[in-house]
């Protein structure tokens, strides 16, 4: 018989559809424990062997042994995606230092591709202080940040470069910000039911977002386009292709990426 399924997802507005998904939409009559972490946090919640299936950011699915791909759904995006920003008063040609958001794995890798390939600069980086995001920007500093916070951020800076669209420029590729991993002990009935749950929620995007409409962190109709336009939840042949390329080049970043931070390719 089947235990509680434990699972971890990503604590952002980006992950409604799953989380909805698996509050509504869970037809295995188990028992569910769903923990909502910043992406960083997921990692080491899988690694611990603490749950049995964790939504990973891609730059770190090298650390992990014995894991495997479920489910093709993904947190991705073809173009803008709003909510992974490089911010600053000075164009990254002038940034001499870049500030990364502890919450993220891929995002810093991705920021540090794109420095290198992209835009070909060699700034600093180092660990955004906790609450860093609060403090003034020298101009000639940049920061990193994703997620919820991105949305009070906005419009207080003069450059804001939207990652993915970046990536998109630079790749002409979508981008894949994370995906579902099974752990070791995770079983094959777990994995489909799970599966079955998430894309549950992402056929019912517009019922998710008016049933949390009083807890969203921007307005109702913001984050319907925002879940329904930037946000991609499938994981295609294209994306494929954008993370197969992104795993080739997080490879030939020097390590570590910032204190406490590496990136470790890994085949899908
Ligand atoms: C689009 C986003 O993608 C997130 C960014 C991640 C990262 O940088 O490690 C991981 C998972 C995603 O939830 C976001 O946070 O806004």
């Amino acid at each position: 018989m089947l235990g509680a399924q434990r699972i971890s997802l990503v604590s952002y507005l980006n992950t409604l559809p799953f989380l909805y998904g698996l509050q509504h939409g869970w037809e295995g009559g188990y028992t569910l424990s769903l923990r909502q972490e910043v992406p960083a946090e997921c990692v080491g919640t899988l690694l611990r062997g603490e749950v049995d299936f964790a939504l990973v950011p891609v730059a770190a699915l090298g650390e992990l042994r014995d894991v495997h791909r479920i489910t093709n759904l993904c947190i991705g995006a073809s173009g803008r995606v709003d909510t992974v920003v490089l911010l600053s008063h000075s164009p990254v040609q002038r940034l001499r230092k870049i500030y990364l958001d502890p919450d993220s794995r891929t995002s810093v890798a991705l920021v540090q591709v794109l420095c290198r390939h992209h835009w070909q600069v060699s700034p600093a980086y180092e660990a955004l202080p906790p609450h860093g995001y609060e403090l003034p920007l020298h101009p000639e500093e940049g920061m990193l940040l994703i997620g919820n916070k991105v949305f009070g951020q906005r419009g207080f800076y003069a450059y804001e470069y939207d990652l993915a669209e970046e990536w998109w420029a630079f790749t002409g590729l979508p981008f894949v910000f994370a995906v579902w991993m099974a752990g070791e002990r995770a079983s094959k009935e777990g994995a489909l039911l799970l599966d079955r749950a998430l894309q549950w929620g992402v056929d019912r995007i517009e019922e998710a977002v008016e049933s949390e409409a009083t807890r969203l962190p921007i307005a109702k109709e913001a984050a319907l386009e925002y879940l329904t336009q930037r946000i991609e939840y499938r994981l295609d042949e294209a994306k494929l292709r954008g993370l197969e390329l992104f795993q080739s080049l997080i490879g030939e970043l020097p390590q570590p990426l910032a204190p406490g931070c590496s990136a470790t390719p890994f085949n899908l």
